[in-house]
């Protein structure tokens, strides 16, 4: 049986002036999966996923999702996809409930539904009590819960959330974490990113491995993992990086060392 692509990338490349963010990666993520796309800080995750999402331009490269191509036929991609990006901005005039109630007329659904969703996700997600405060007197993981709401609102069929879980306590995380669950199991694909192995390792049943650019693993995370005994060392091995101690060239730091 052949599997449902959600999201296909082939040759796509990204560069910054003399600074290759991504170098020509192809990727076939599958339907209805709970994805990752991990690698260290600077690895071009960000980058990746604003190309596949419609927001940067690529150099070269074709992205599609559920089989429409995202730089000609956005329209058609932006209705079936919601996104959580990095450094999200927000309508930080409006109450959190404002803001559902705008992004859901946006999104082209009548409002009673916009409505009974809002309410929904506002009490799945434990922001009833703020739903009255305005987004600018939000905290961190509650900016990131209500940027989620605003993402889920429409029902996309593929979520992309660059680095959700940052910033967010035990508790949020686990809401956070209990919604996306529940959403994949309907068939929808999550796609996200992060650099935390241990989170991706216990939420991700796919996981794609990316470093200085380009992609050095990726399939279910039993496979990527191999023999190794966590996604971490895996990770460590394949970017050769286990046992190193850059560490230990720091011999000035520390309250018994000489100032
Ligand atoms: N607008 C930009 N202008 C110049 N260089 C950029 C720009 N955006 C990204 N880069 C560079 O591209 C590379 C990949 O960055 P990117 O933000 O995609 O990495 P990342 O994997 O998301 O990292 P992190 O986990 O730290 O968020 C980095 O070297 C970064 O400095």
């Amino acid at each position: 049986m052949s599997v449902a692509i959600a999201v296909r990338v082939q040759g796509l490349w990204k560069r910054f002036g003399p600074q290759v963010a991504v170098a020509g990666i192809d990727l076939a993520l599958p339907a209805g999966r709970f994805i990752g796309l991990v690698g260290p800080n600077g690895a071009g995750k960000t980058t990746t996923l604003s190309m596949v999402t419609g927001l940067l331009r690529p150099d070269h490269g074709v992205v599609e999702v559920v089989g429409h191509d995202v730089w000609r036929d956005p329209v058609e991609v932006k209705a079936r996809i919601g996104v959580l990006p990095e450094g999200l901005r927000l309508f930080e005039r409006l109450t959190g409930r404002e803001l559902l109630s705008y992004t859901g007329r946006l999104r082209g659904l009548p409002g009673a539904e916009v409505d009974r969703r809002a309410a929904q996700l506002l009490d799945v997600l434990d922001l009833a009590g703020a739903q009255h405060k305005l987004v600018v007197d939000y905290s961190t993981g509650m900016r990131k819960k209500i940027g989620l709401a605003a993402a889920l609102l429409h029902n996309p069929e593929v979520l992309f959330l660059d680095e959700p879980f940052e910033g967010v306590d035990p508790v949020s995380a686990q809401t956070i974490r209990g919604v996306l669950e529940r959403y994949t199991a309907s068939g929808a694909t999550v796609v996200f990113s992060s650099h935390v192995m241990e989170l991706v390792e216990s939420l991700c049943d796919w996981v794609a491995v990316m470093v200085a650019g380009s992609i050095r693993a990726h399939g279910p995370l039993a496979d990527v993992r191999g023999d190794a005994p966590s996604l971490q060392k895996a990770f460590l091995e394949l970017v050769g990086a286990n046992g190193q101690d850059t560490a230990s060239d720091l011999d000035w730091l520390g309250g018994g060392a000489a100032r």
